[in-house]
């Protein structure tokens, strides 16, 4: 299924294994296609279960043969606690994913878990600016918003992204690159996320989905039924390609 008028195209594939094989090729190819043309690839995690979806990059034959040294890593979102605390997305992504392969350190760009909700999401912007500054980290020319080269997202059972919640003020900010959030329904509640406008100023987005526990939810998105509520995972919309990767099981009600 492809839709060329929002560049959305629709993958199901048999099993979560087969989604982890072609993810894996999707992001080696898109780093080669960055690194030559920008001399850098932008990439940006979430926490959940996408850091296992990216596993195959860590084994042969991507983890000797992906330009590392050009990757600069980011966090969608990020829960305000220690970096070695069970829930910090960072070390999710370090334990499973960082510690495999080779990425210069100070090209991975975590939170400051020192400061508060507030401090930390003010923090992270300056970093993004000076990114920017540099030419690390490409400019939109259409929303002068950061453009990510590729953003790795998962969508929660209610359809969140990032750390933006059905109905929350959050999903309206449109000024800031980086905000926090005090109330996140989905535990722990203090956090750290990208705004929409920076999301889908990202050139691609990979959204990973697999398993029972959002079948209703990719329905709700994907399917031909209209959805009176724009679910948020429904407002992303980058400007290249937004790509959903799905196995069987969360594409099921699409399949019926
Ligand atoms: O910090 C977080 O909670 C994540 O970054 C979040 O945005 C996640 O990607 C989705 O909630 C999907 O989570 P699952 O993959 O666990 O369903």
């Amino acid at each position: 299924m492809a839709d060329q008028n929002n560049k959305k195209v629709v993958k199901v594939y048999d099993t979560e294994q087969d989604v982890a094989v072609s993810l894996a090729k999707y992001v080696a190819d898109l780093s080669a296609k960055f690194a030559k043309e920008r001399g850098s690839f932008t990439v940006v995690l979430s926490g959940g279960y996408l850091i296992d979806n990216i596993r195959k990059l860590t084994e042969p034959p991507y983890v000797d043969s992906v330009e590392w040294s050009k990757w600069h890593v980011f966090w969608v979102d990020e829960r305000v606690v220690p970096r070695n605390h069970v829930d910090s997305n960072y070390k999710l992504a370090f334990d499973g994913f960082l510690s495999k392969v080779p990425i210069p350190a100070g090209q991975v760009y975590a939170i400051n878990d020192a400061l508060s909700a507030e401090g930390a999401a003010e923090d992270y912007q300056t970093v993004l600016k000076h990114l920017v500054d540099t030419g690390v980290l490409a400019k939109s020319s259409v929303t002068g918003f950061p453009k990510f080269d590729l953003m790795l997202l998962g969508m929660g059972p209610d359809g969140h992204v990032a750390s933006l919640f059905p109905g929350h003020p959050l999903l309206k900010e449109n000024v800031k690159w980086v905000t926090h959030i005090m109330d996140s329904p989905k535990l722990p509640p203090q956090r750290i996320t990208f705004t929409f406008p920076v999301i889908n100023s990202s050139a691609y987005i990979a959204m990973v989905v697999c398993g029972p526990g959002e079948v209703d939810a990719v329905y709700k998105a994907l399917g031909k039924t209209a959805n009176p509520e724009l679910l948020p995972v429904q407002r992303v919309t980058p400007e290249e390609e937004l790509r959903w990767f799905l196995d069987k099981v969360a594409a099921s009600k699409l399949q019926e």
